[in-house]
C-alpha cells in the first residue's frame, strides 16, 4: 500500500495534501483548546469545547429551543457562577467567543480602540444590505458615511418628522381598532412591523409605503430576507449553503435594488433640476431624508454642476442603495420589537398602565385632541418622563441587540480589577453583552426581572447603572436612529395605550399555528419550555431579537 502510494506520484501529491490539511486542523484546534481550557467559562472538553455543555443547556429545559442566542451566555454564567467575562469555544463550528458583561473592560474593545465588526455580522449584514453597510463596516467608508448621514438625525429635525410619525401611529390605531372588532388572537409584531415600516419609509425615502392599509413589493422583499437570513450557523453549519436559501436571498436582493435604484435615480434627476433652477436665486432648503442626504454627498463628490454629471455613477449607486436598505431594515426591525414589548408588560402591570395613563392625560390632554396636540407641537413628546421610563425598561428587559466585534492585532485586553492580560486566540469573537448586562442582579438588583420603569424616573438618576444600560450602545459605534426610535415609541404609546386593552394571547399559539407565519410553519417555537426568567414573552432570533411568536396579544377597545 505505501509502495503504492509513493510510486504513484498523483496519489503522493493527494495523500500528502489531504494529511497537510489534516495536520493545520487538527494544530489549529489543539492551539484553540489549549488556550481556552484553563481560561474562565463553562467546563470544557479537550474534545468538545463548550459544544457538549451548549447542547446540554439547550436540551434540558433550562433555556427555550429557539431562544435568542445572546441569552445563553448569561444562562452558564449563572448555572457555573461564572465573573463578568468567560471564553466559549464552539471550534470548528465558529469561532472562540469571549463573553463580556463588563461595561470597562468592553470599553477597551468598543471605545478605547473601536475594533472592527465580527464577520459574523458582516456576513448577515451583507444579506441584508451588501457589502459595505454602515452598522457592519470600519474604518474611513464606515467614517464618511455616518457623517454623511448624521444631519439626518438631528434634534430639530427629528422634531419636524412628528406630525408625519402622528400620522402613521392614528393608522395603526384604525388597524387597532378592526382587530379589537374581530376579536381574535394576532401577532402584535406583525402590525408594529407595519407601521415602523411606514415611519421608516418617510425618514429614508421621503416616500409613503402604506403597507398598515396595502402592500409594497420591496418592503415584501425586504421582509422575507429577513426571514432567510442563515445566521444561527453555530447549530447548523450548511445553512448558509441550502440552494433554497441561497435563491430567495438572490430574488429578494433582485427586488429591493431594481426599487431602489429606480427611486435613487429618479431623486438624482430631481435634484439636479432644482439645482439648476435654484442656481440664480436663494440656496436650496436643505433635505434631511436618508437618500437626499447620500446623492447630496454625490453632489459635492463629484460637483455635478461643474462636471455636468447626469447620471450617479455604479459605484456610488451600489454604495447608495446599500446604506439605504440597512436604514429600512434597522430603523424598523428594533423599534416593532419595543412597542410589542412596552404593550405586553403595560398589559400585565396595571399599576404601569394607570400611571402612563395619567401621565397622557395630563400632559397630552383628552385622546381624541391628542394627535392634534401633538402635531401642533412636537415637543409634547419630550415632557412624557414615565412614558420615556416605561420605553427604556422594556430596552433594559429586551434589548434587540448586541455588540460584535473582531480582536485584532492591536487587540490587547486586561482585566480592569486586576490590570492582567487576558487570553488572546486569533479571529476570536467580542461579544459584548447587552443582555447579560441589563440582567445582571448584582448590579439591578432583586428586581433584575420585573418590570419596573420607576428606576429610568429623572428622579432616581443618582441611583441608575447608567453604563450597564447599553440598548443602542456607546461610543462611536452608538445607533444613529436611537432618538428616532424612542420618537416613535412615544408617540406610539401616547395614542394607544389609553385607547385599547391588550392581553397576551400565548394561549393561543397552537390556534394561531396554520397562519402561514415562520413561527406557525416551525414546531421548534412551540416545543419544551415556553418561559424565560419568569416571562412567557421571551426573545427569538429573527434578523434581531423578536418577541417569540411574534407576540401573540388580544386586544379590546378600552
Ligand atoms: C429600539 C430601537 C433600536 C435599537 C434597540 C437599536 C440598537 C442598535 C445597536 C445596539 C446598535 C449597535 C450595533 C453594534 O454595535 O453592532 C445599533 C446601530 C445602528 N442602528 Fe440602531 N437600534 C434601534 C433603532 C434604530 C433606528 C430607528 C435606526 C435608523 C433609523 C437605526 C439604525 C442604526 C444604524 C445605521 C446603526 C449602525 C451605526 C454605526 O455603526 O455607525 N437603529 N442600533
Amino acid at each position: 500500500m505505501a509502495n503504492a502510494v509513493t510510486s504513484h506520484p498523483v496519489i503522493a501529491a493527494i495523500v500528502t495534501i489531504v494529511v497537510t490539511l489534516l495536520g493545520r486542523f487538527a494544530l489549529k484546534g489543539y492551539r484553540v483548546r489549549k488556550a481556552v481550557h484553563d481560561a474562565p467559562g463553562p467546563p470544557h472538553s479537550w474534545i468538545w469545547g463548550h459544544l457538549l455543555v451548549m447542547n446540554e443547556l439547550m436540551t434540558s429545559g433550562e433555556v427555550p429551543i429557539k431562544v435568542h442566542p445572546h441569552v445563553t451566555p448569561l444562562a452558564f454564567r449563572q448555572k457555573y457562577k461564572l465573573g463578568p467575562y468567560f471564553y466559549l469555544d464552539f471550534w470548528p463550528f465558529g469561532p472562540v467567543m469571549f463573553c463580556c458583561a463588563d461595561p470597562e473592560l468592553g470599553a477597551q474593545f468598543t471605545t478605547i480602540h473601536s475594533t472592527p465588526k465580527h464577520p459574523e455580522v458582516i456576513t448577515t449584514m451583507q444579506n441584508i444590505a451588501g457589502p459595505g453597510d454602515l452598522v457592519s463596516t470600519s474604518g474611513s467608508h464606515w467614517r464618511k458615511w455616518r457623517s454623511v448621514f448624521n444631519p439626518g438625525f438631528a434634534a430639530q429635525h427629528l422634531m419636524s418628522l412628528v406630525p408625519g410619525i402622528v400620522d402613521d401611529c392614528k393608522v395603526f390605531t384604525e388597524v387597532l381598532t378592526g382587530l379589537a372588532e374581530a376579536g381574535k388572537p394576532f401577532r402584535m409584531e406583525e402590525y408594529a412591523t407595519r407601521l415602523t415600516i411606514d415611519v421608516i419609509g418617510k425618514v429614508v425615502l421621503n416616500m409613503r409605503f402604506d403597507t398598515q392599509t396595502g402592500s409594497n413589493p420591496m418592503v415584501n422583499a425586504l421582509r422575507d430576507q429577513i426571514f432567510w437570513i442563515p445566521n444561527d450557523t453555530a447549530m447548523d453549519p450548511f445553512k448558509p449553503y441550502y440552494p433554497r436559501g441561497i435563491y430567495h436571498r438572490w430574488q429578494n436582493s433582485r427586488t429591493i435594488n431594481n426599487y431602489l435604484g429606480e427611486v435613487l435615480d429618479k431623486r438624482f434627476q430631481e435634484i439636479l433640476h432644482e439645482n439648476s433652477a435654484d442656481e440664480s436665486t436663494s440656496p436650496r432648503e436643505r433635505k434631511r431624508a436618508i437618500i437626499d442626504l447620500a446623492v447630496e454627498s454625490y453632489d459635492k463628490e463629484t460637483d455635478s454642476r461643474t462636471h455636468q454629471t447626469t447620471r450617479l455613477s455604479s459605484d456610488f449607486r451600489r454604495n447608495a442603495i446599500t446604506q439605504i436598505r440597512v436604514f429600512l431594515f434597522a430603523g424598523h426591525d428594533t423599534t416593532s420589537a419595543a412597542i410589542c414589548y412596552a404593550l405586553y408588560y403595560l398589559s400585565k402591570d396595571s399599576a404601569a398602565l394607570s400611571k402612563i395613563r395619567h401621565e397622557h392625560n395630563t400632559v397630552l390632554g383628552p385622546i381624541d385632541s391628542t394627535e392634534e396636540a401633538l402635531k401642533r407641537d412636537p415637543y409634547l413628546i419630550s415632557k412624557l418622563p414615565y412614558t420615556t421610563a416605561v420605553i427604556k425598561e422594556v430596552l433594559r428587559l429586551n434589548p434587540a441587540a448586541s455588540s460584535i466585534r473582531s480582536a485584532d492585532s492591536q487587540t490587547h485586553l486586561t482585566d480592569p480589577r486586576t490590570g492582567e492580560p487576558l487570553i488572546m486566540v486569533p479571529d476570536m469573537m467580542l461579544w459584548l453583552l447587552h443582555w447579560s448586562m441589563h440582567r445582571d442582579p448584582e448590579v439591578w438588583g432583586p428586581t433584575v426581572n420585573t418590570f419596573n420603569p420607576d428606576r429610568f424616573l429623572p428622579e432616581n438618576s443618582s441611583t441608575l447603572p447608567e453604563a450597564y444600560w447599553r440598548p443602542f450602545e456607546r461610543g462611536i459605534r452608538n445607533c444613529i436612529g436611537q432618538d428616532l426610535a424612542m420618537i416613535e415609541s412615544r408617540v406610539a404609546l401616547a395614542l394607544v395605550v389609553r385607547q385599547f386593552e391588550f392581553t397576551a394571547a400565548f394561549d393561543a399559539v397552537d390556534q394561531m399555528a396554520g397562519d402561514g407565519t415562520m413561527y406557525g410553519k416551525d414546531p421548534k417555537y412551540r416545543e419544551g419550555t415556553q418561559e424565560l426568567l419568569g416571562d412567557e414573552a421571551y426573545p427569538v432570533l429573527v434578523g434581531t431579537a423578536k418577541p417569540r411568536e411574534g407576540m401573540p396579544m388580544r386586544v379590546k377597545l378600552a
